[in-house]
């Protein structure tokens, strides 16, 4: 029998532990894409932690996810930062891939950073650009492989949690001024991300029909943490970095590969690492206006 309070107790013991290892007490967390790693760099006072350390946390089995857990100090908010996320196509349920999002909730996080790398079916987005996620298709979700399938754990948000402002809009609009102020305003734009089971890359048929749905970049994450996010009432910022456009042509010889996708990650990483930073420094982390606040 699957008991929601057992379940719940599982992120409990998780925090419990994390609160005894550091001080640190993270209002904001940041989840790090492929080859995005380094935005746990800007980190002072950092304690980490290997997920293998880490009691009921699942492992990193991806090249680019460092497996680590960063906690410290960036521009007067403290935070914590997961070099490394969970695919479902690593073998997770996506319960465990989204485990550390409601560990986070329990560690007092008011604000989740959500991060990706991503293949472009917008014409207008190119490698290097940074999109700013205003939505996002589920596709896994749409067939029923959600995070919040089984019993719902009352003690984290609603049976039934509104979807349609999950990435917050007054983030969306300061990073835009962000980007702006850096001078990298071509290179930011908002788009819909889709969210695919992986590991392959999209067959030419799938990417036509991807494009076809207003579908503006395409990856294998993010979805499920977001939807478990917003259920339990985090205020949600997501970003994908554009490493690849997402072939659509048969007469196209280019071909992805995931060496490439982290390739993009280190050209890029500073100007996602100077984005990253200005946000956090300059949220109003008491400003967390969801539809799912329980
Ligand atoms: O963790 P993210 O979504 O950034 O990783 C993307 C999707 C695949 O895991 C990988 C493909 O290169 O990058
Ligand atoms: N599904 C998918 N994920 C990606 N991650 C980085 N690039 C891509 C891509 O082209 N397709």
């Amino acid at each position: 029998d699957f008991r929601p309070d057992d379940v719940h107790d599982e992120y409990q013991k998780t925090a419990d532990w994390l609160r005894s290892q550091t001080k640190h007490r993270p209002q904001v967390a940041i989840i790090c894409g492929s080859g995005l790693g380094m935005l746990a760099d800007a980190l002072k006072c950092q304690d980490s932690f290997a997920y293998s350390d880490i009691p009921g946390f699942p492992q990193s089995t991806v090249q680019g996810h460092a497996g680590r857990l960063v906690f410290g100090e960036l521009k007067g908010k403290t935070c914590v930062c997961m070099q490394g996320r969970f695919h479902m196509y690593e073998g997770h349920s996506l319960c465990k891939t989204t485990f550390p999002v409601r560990v986070f909730k329990l560690l007092g996080v008011k604000t989740l950073i959500v991060t990706n790398a991503a293949g472009s079916l917008a014409d207008g987005l190119q490698p290097g650009d940074i999109m700013i996620i205003k939505d996002h298709v589920n596709f896994p979700g749409l067939v029923g492989l959600n995070p919040l399938s089984g019993p719902n754990d009352d003690k984290f948000g609603p049976r039934f949690p509104a979807m349609s402002d999950c990435y917050n809009k007054d983030l969306r609009c300061l990073a835009m001024e962000i980007a702006k102020q850096m001078g990298v305003a071509s290179l930011v734009q908002e788009g819909v991300y889709a969210m695919v089971g992986g590991p392959n890359f999209e067959s030419i048929a799938e990417a036509k029909l991807l494009h076809q749905l207003g579908v503006d970049a395409v990856g294998m994450s993010t979805a499920p943490e977001v939807v478990v996010a917003t259920h339990c009432g985090l205020r949600v910022f997501g970003l994908s970095l554009i490493t690849n456009k997402v072939v659509k042509s048969y007469e196209d010889s280019d071909s992805v590969n995931h060496e490439g996708v982290l390739e993009v990650g280190r050209l890029r990483s500073q100007t996602v690492q100077q984005l990253v930073t200005e946000l956090i420094s300059r949220m109003d982390i008491n400003n967390n206006s969801t539809n799912n606040t329980v």
